[in-house]
């Protein structure tokens, strides 16, 4: 695949993954992203998976022929860029590696060398003559992992975002882009919305024509719309109004309560109602949805004096992703002490800006007249 007339993709795809970073279901796979960019000197951006070495190599050797890489510029230290370079530097053994200094501090934790004769350590700021192509290196710390770093080809105006602007799913299957890459974004990166914005700022003052990530296609038209996409995840922004309620059931009541809540909303033209079983569907998806509308109701039975299980791990997963800006609505069930309602009040009591909705639905065992009445009541609040 050609970039520009002298950058090249020699990524590939895995469609063997079971779990992406042994928690993401990727049902259409992963792509591990690496370019090349032929001048005067010749760089790499980042190797692959240790499971596709070979058809790495065999990328390059026809982009490249017989001749030799200058630079492998490693922007990432995650295996999934990184496995690779061992068998790189047997087949190129003159090569320089471009990284940070904590980037080489990590290569030799996971694979024992770090290569000193033939480092170029790079902060922000330096740059990296190729020949026409001038590289500027673009510190991004935690966007996700310390040691990253981006790079900006000033020539060809292409941004090369390491795990930035990526998404799951290979590029041989075609799927909308918000999607997969909103539930990559919150999944692996949502944590770190001050440090993508850091990022967000430097890159505004780049002029940027190509975005080149290290998963997913490259992105060379309409960049608004992903810049953007990208300035409202990071600052905890809903990005569409709606609704998404999450719950956890048993016996089948709670489920119940949170199909009619659902139907409800509906009625009452909520311009978008998402349902999710917390049991049974993808959590990562239901992650997603949570960033992704402005409102969540929570509806869960009470289980030892605490929440069921995999309410908590969903919690979990938002708090731990700074999940703010939102209202939530709650919808408790019990048998003899339904006591979720407060645990799940308790959870995000570190958070910031979270309204509650005044409504909090308490059910004991199953709907009744007064419980239906308080969905009712949460519905309409929701709505207002
Ligand atoms: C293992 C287990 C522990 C439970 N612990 C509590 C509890 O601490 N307090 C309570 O009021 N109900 C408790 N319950 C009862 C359920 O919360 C209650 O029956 C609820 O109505 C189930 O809703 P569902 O039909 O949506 O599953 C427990 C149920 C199970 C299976």
């Amino acid at each position: 695949m050609t970039i520009t007339e002298d950058i090249k993709y020699v990524g590939v795809n895995d469609h063997d993954i079971d779990l992406f970073e042994g928690q993401h279901q990727v049902e259409n796979g992963m792509a591990y992203n690496s370019y090349v960019i032929t001048d005067d000197k010749i760089a790499i951006f980042d190797t692959v998976d240790a499971h596709f070495s070979e058809e790495w190599l065999a990328n390059i050797k026809n982009v490249l022929d017989d001749a030799k890489p200058d630079y492998l510029i490693i922007q990432h230290m995650e295996p999934d860029h990184s496995a690779s370079i061992g068998i790189f530097m047997e087949n190129y053994p003159d090569t320089t590696i471009v990284a940070s200094a904590k980037a080489f501090t990590i290569m030799k934790q996971f694979f024992g060398c770090d290569y000193a004769e033939h480092q170029l350590v790079v902060k922000e700021k330096d740059t990296l003559e190729l020949g026409k192509h001038t590289l500027t290196f673009v510190a991004a710390p935690m966007v996700h992992w310390p040691e990253v770093i981006m790079t900006y080809d000033s020539y060809a105006k292409v941004f090369f975002s390491a795990d930035a602007f990526g998404k799951f799913g290979a590029l041989d299957v075609e799927e909308d882009w918000a999607c997969e890459a909103r539930r990559y974004y919150f999944g692996i990166v949502g944590k770190y919305g001050a440090q993508v914005q850091a990022l967000l700022k430097k890159a505004a003052g780049l002029d940027i024509q190509t975005i080149c990530p290290l998963h997913g296609p490259v992105l060379n038209e309409n960049l608004d719309f992903y810049l953007n996409l990208y300035q409202t995840w990071s600052a905890y922004e809903p990005e569409d109004k709606g609704v998404l309620i999450a719950y956890t059931s048993v016996y089948g009541n709670t489920k119940k309560a949170a199909e009619l809540l659902a139907q409800m909303l509906v009625d009452k033209g909520c311009e978008k109602v998402a349902i999710t079983d917390l049991a049974r569907d993808d959590i990562a998806e239901a992650v997603e949805d949570a960033f992704r509308y402005d409102r969540l109701v929570l509806a869960t039975t009470t289980y030892n004096g605490d929440v069921f299980p995999f309410m908590r791990e969903f919690i979990e997963s938002l708090t731990e992703r700074n999940y703010q800006k939102r209202t939530i609505g709650l919808i408790e069930n019990g048998s003899w002490a339904a006591t979720a309602a407060k645990v799940m009040r308790q959870l995000f009591e570190k958070s910031k800006e979270i309204t509650f909705t005044e409504t909090t639905v308490k059910i004991m065992s199953a709907l009744n007249e007064e419980s239906t009445t308080q969905l009712e009541n949460l519905a309409e609040e929701l709505c207002k």
